[in-house]
């Protein structure tokens, strides 16, 4: 589990495929939990979450959404002389967008708040990958458009004498407040405002939980009913996606190397089962450089004159944008030593994406990209593809950080022929570069035939 103010993750466990096999994503399922200040939303959002016993579920807090203060306002609030309480003084815009986003499945950066110097801080974080995401804060069932985005809505309702009382105790610990701002503060600003917007949204809830974490059989209730709703995830795809029938032509995004001599003798070599180790990774170095090449002639190059030693002008072409090699883990870093080579100083990211024993599925373990992964050209190198389970998993994860389909290379040693359809079906805009296909995958098994070993998992 990693801790950071504004937000809480747990993703002890790879994460099962979220979308459907046509590539589409699937929505996460959104829990809204208001209540007064201290009346224990963040205690039983987490209570929530450990119940649940589900990974990939994610705590959003409103307070990550305050307004920015200005420089007058900021000196209002040191003097405890600044009303917190008020929905004016959230960014309402912000927290819709990041939320609906993330129920959309895609990454987002979420403000860190300081409650000290009430203010966000300078770095950001990502939160990706949330099966279940649970927002709570005291205005999360205020605006219409949230609460629209939500699945399950939730007031905790708590005495204000125990809030005022826990608010004391966690400000001084926690907060870096005195006992007299606080007190101001909440006559002031917080109580008035409790009243007058917090508590009359009690009425958009389909929950109300007396007495917050205290009362065990409403969180009991609300965790059964959360994982009824969950009980369709994890999808199967995997045998799904290698029954369909894809008929004999390859789809039109799909480049295969000319099959030349020198690409069958070193197909010859790879796919040999005797062939020592050394021999195996310096041919298939060699290949990947072939693919690689040709997978970068689809990038977009654009016309550019150049003035030879002899003084004349050689109409060429000049690629002007960035790349970011992606390698699918393991088995796709095969591939970076070649892209190394082709290309010095490239930017690299990772997936770890592992077949889970027991269900066959694709799960995604770790996801490495480079900031503005959206800006780049992206090249995602996978060893194989077999029925496409898990390069489909990887082009998902890259849509999710808004990469455009059109900006996607993706370069393979060997695929079948049914996984290159599926990717196609699933993303046609990506482009596909593989240096051989095989006809068949295998009925038992799902692995490519006659296939090539060696390069792990597909
Ligand atoms: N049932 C409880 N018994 C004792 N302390 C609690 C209980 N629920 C919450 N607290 C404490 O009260 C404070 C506020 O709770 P928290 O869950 O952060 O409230 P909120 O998110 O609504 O502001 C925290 O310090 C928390 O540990
Ligand atoms: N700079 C700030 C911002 C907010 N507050 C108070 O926080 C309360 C909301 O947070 P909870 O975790 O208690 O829900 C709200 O009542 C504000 O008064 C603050 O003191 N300083």
């Amino acid at each position: 589990m990693s801790i950071e103010k504004g937000t809480l993750t747990i993703s002890s466990a790879g994460r099962s495929p979220w979308y459907n096999t046509d590539g589409s994503n699937t929505e996460s399922y959104l829990i809204g939990i208001a209540g007064g200040s201290a009346s224990g939303k963040t205690s039983v959002a987490e209570r929530i979450l450990k119940n649940l016993n589900v990974p990939w579920v994610v705590i959003i807090s409103m307070d990550s959404f305050y307004n920015i203060l200005s420089p007058e306002d900021s000196k209002l609030a040191h003097a405890n002389n600044f009303d917190f309480d008020v929905p004016a003084a959230f960014d309402f815009e912000t927290l819709f967008d990041c939320l609906t986003k993330l129920k959309q499945g895609k990454s987002v950066e979420i403000p860190i708040y300081n409650f000290n110097t009430h203010s966000r801080e300078n770095r950001t974080k990502t939160v990706y990958g949330a099966n279940v995401i649970i927002f709570e804060g005291i205005f999360a069932l205020y605006d219409k458009r949230i609460m629209e985005l939500m699945d399950l809505k939730i007031f905790v309702d708590t005495d204000a004498d125990i809030r005022l009382a826990r608010r004391l105790k966690r400000d001084i610990a926690e907060r870096g407040r005195e006992l007299e701002g606080i007190l101001q503060q909440y006559t002031r600003f917080v109580k008035p405002s409790y009243d007058d917007f917090v508590q009359p949204t009690v009425k958009n809830a389909d929950v109300i939980i007396p007495r917050g974490l205290e009362n065990a059989v409403a969180i009991d209730l609300i965790t059964k009913h959360v994982q009824k709703q969950l009980q369709d995830l994890p999808l199967k795809h995997r045998w799904s996606l290698a029954k369909m029938d894809y008929g004999n032509v390859l789809p039109p995004n799909v480049t295969v190397l000319k099959e030349t001599n020198q690409i069958k003798g070193i197909h010859t070599i790879i796919r040999d089962v005797n062939t020592p180790r050394d021999d195996f990774i310096f041919y298939s170095e060699r290949l990947s450089t072939l693919i690689i090449e040709t997978g970068l002639s689809h990038l977009p190059f654009q016309d550019e004159t150049a003035i030879t030693p002899v003084g004349h002008e050689y109409k060429g072409k000049a690629f002007k944008g960035t790349i970011c090699g992606v390698s699918i883990l393991r088995a796709g870093s095969t591939m970076e030593t070649g892209l190394m080579r082709v290309l010095q100083d490239v930017k690299i990211g990772k997936l770890l994406i592992q077949t889970d024993p027991r269900s066959g599925e694709p799960q995604l373990h770790y996801c490495k990209l480079p900031a503005n992964v959206n800006k780049y050209n992206i090249l995602l190198m996978d060893a194989t593809v077999g029925t496409g389970a898990a390069s489909l998993m990887a082009i998902r994860v890259l849509r999710d950080h808004d990469v455009p389909e059109e900006n996607i290379i993706f370069l393979t040693f060997l695929a079948a022929s049914a996984g290159l359809h599926v990717l196609a079906n699933a993303f046609p805009k990506v482009k596909i570069v593989t240096s051989m296909v095989d006809p068949v995958l295998s009925p038992e098994t799902l692995w490519i035939e006659p296939g090539i070993g060696n390069f792990g998992e597909d």
